[in-house]
């Protein structure tokens, strides 16, 4: 059984600057991979759909035009095709980099094939037993398709990337993350889309009226949602169309589309592992326990990036890879628990998210100092005529640090980081607020709004 200093299973977004790290430390690593360097990410998710939200964006410039005095002939239309090329070549550049990194290294040797434990300390691969002292796991997850959904083979977020004509009209089920931002590319493409969410508001997870921005929003562009769809199916009809039962309380029984878009949640990839046979631990959805170092139960078996249940995101997952590194390599000791939580969704107008939402915030029982803007009353949000959502910045009003904010809206995406980095820094709101911003910007009115907030009456 040959032996290495460690394993790492699953190039992801953790895994795969780890291999390199402890490679350059000198350290001989085994670095497994089922499936396409770069994981999810890279592969099917975060890259391809925002390079497909890039040519939507072009797409509905061209039908937006005559309010900015620009008068586009009627006739634009996508090549879904050419928008698939544009992703493939994109992420082909990145995984060939990974490739050849992974190839030039004498520290690595890689296994192509899915890894599982055989002992403790002990992996199976493509026949093969290695070991190691230290294993990292970062195994990363895979859309949720419940039995029910399985014979009918509808796309996931995966298959969806690999079409080459636009559906005629994609239901989605499932109004969170993934399903909005295909909704809102796929309308602007060109298909007809229908959003089917089992609860009473998409993007259940945020505060009632960003939730109510972003369904105006898209509602505005055509895209229809189907809310507190109770009683949720979905069968092929004889005609090659599909019929979703979604029995809300307004509006009829079923959609009748083309193609429908499984995007309910993910499951964990710990089920391919066999972790019985090393004694790991995971939570009742799969999720592998961790302390806040990343370690499992077992010492020197670590789990990074979705599958630790940690986070769900790829600055999480690179996070978990930052954390290991700066304590195995540099003697650090950095903690999950330091970290913010913070994340985009890239519908457009974007929402960018930092710490707790309002409704998270009422309950600690802190007194609250809250401010809140239109995104109508931002001069450069007017100029660029994108004025939908609005910013929300939420402060502790005993220690004055800003403990949530929400900017949803034209460059939320990138405004967000600004809050973060005094969050970040735990500095308190006065800082941003005795700033000097550029004109005109989005990010300008922040002192402005932390310089008006008011006490948050419960
Ligand atoms: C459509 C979509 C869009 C997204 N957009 C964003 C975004 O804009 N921003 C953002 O922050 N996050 C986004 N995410 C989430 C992000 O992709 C994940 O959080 C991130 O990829 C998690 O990284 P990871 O390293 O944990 O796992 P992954 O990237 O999933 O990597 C895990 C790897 O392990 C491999 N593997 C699994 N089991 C085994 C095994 N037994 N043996 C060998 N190899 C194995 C897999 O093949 C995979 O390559 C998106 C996700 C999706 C699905
Ligand atoms: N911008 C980003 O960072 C980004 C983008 C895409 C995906 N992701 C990641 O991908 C993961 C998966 O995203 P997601 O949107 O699939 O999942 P999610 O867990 O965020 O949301 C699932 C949605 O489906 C609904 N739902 C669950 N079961 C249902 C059912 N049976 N019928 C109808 N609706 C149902 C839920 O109420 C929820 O709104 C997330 O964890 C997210 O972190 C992130």
């Amino acid at each position: 059984m040959k032996k290495f200093d460690a394993i790492i299973i699953g190039s992801g977004q953790a895994g795969t600057p780890l291999a390199f790290a402890l490679a350059v430390a000198g350290k001989k690593i085994a670095f497994i991979e089922k499936e396409h360097f770069g994981g999810t990410c890279l592969n099917t998710g975060c890259t391809p759909t925002k390079a497909y939200i890039a040519s939507a964006r072009r797409m509905y410039d061209t039908k937006n035009g005559e309010a900015f005095g620009i008068h586009i002939p009627a006739g634009s239309k996508t090549d879904l095709e050419k928008v698939k090329e544009r992703k493939d070549h994109l992420i082909q550049s990145s995984v060939k980099g990974i490739q050849k990194g992974i190839e030039n290294n004498e520290n690595i040797t890689y296994f192509e094939g899915i890894a599982s434990f055989i002992g403790e300390k002990t992996i199976g691969i493509n026949g093969n037993k290695i070991t190691a002292d230290e294993i990292y796991i970062n195994v990363g997850g895979r859309p949720r398709i419940p039995d029910e959904y399985k014979a009918l083979d509808p796309l996931d977020n995966q298959s969806i990337l690999e079409l080459t004509e636009l559906p005629g009209h994609l239901v989605i089920i499932g109004g969170s993350y993934i399903g909005l931002e295909f909704g809102q590319m796929f309308k602007r493409f060109g298909s007809e889309v229908t959003i089917v969410e089992k609860n009473s508001a998409i993007i259940n997870r945020e505060d009632q009226d960003i939730s109510a921005s972003i369904q105006r929003t898209m509602e505005n562009e055509g895209v229809a949602f189907r809310l507190n769809a109770t009683c949720i199916g979905v069968k092929n009809l004889d005609n090659g169309q599909i019929c979703v039962n979604v029995t809300c309380n307004k509006g009829q029984p079923q959609v009748i589309g083309t193609h429908v878009l499984l995007a309910i949640g993910r499951v964990p990839n710990t089920d391919l592992l066999n972790l019985e046979k090393a004694g790991i631990k995971t939570n009742v959805q799969g999720y592998i326990e961790v302390n806040d170092h990343l370690e499992t139960n077992v010492p020197g078996i670590y789990a990074l990036g979705d599958c630790n249940g940690q986070g769900a995101f790829t600055h999480t997952a690179y996070n978990d890879f930052e954390i290991i590194a700066n304590n195995k390599l540099q003697g650090g000791n950095r903690k999950v628990s330091d970290r913010i939580l913070t994340y985009g969704l890239f519908v457009d107008p974007p929402l960018g998210r930092a710490g707790m939402t309002l409704t998270q915030a009422k309950k600690t029982g802190k007194k609250l100092l809250v401010g809140k803007r239109e995104m109508n009353n931002i001069a450069r949000a007017k100029e660029k005529g994108e004025t939908d959502g609005f910013m929300r910045v939420i402060v502790d009003a005993e220690t004055e640090q800003i403990i949530g904010a929400s900017i949803l809206g034209v460059g939320g995406d990138e405004v967000i980081s600004g809050i973060l980095n005094i969050m970040t820094a735990k500095q308190p709101y006065t800082v941003i607020r005795d700033s000097v911003q550029i004109h005109p910007t989005v990010s300008e009115l922040l002192p402005t709004l932390l310089g008006t907030l008011k006490p948050f009456e419960n």
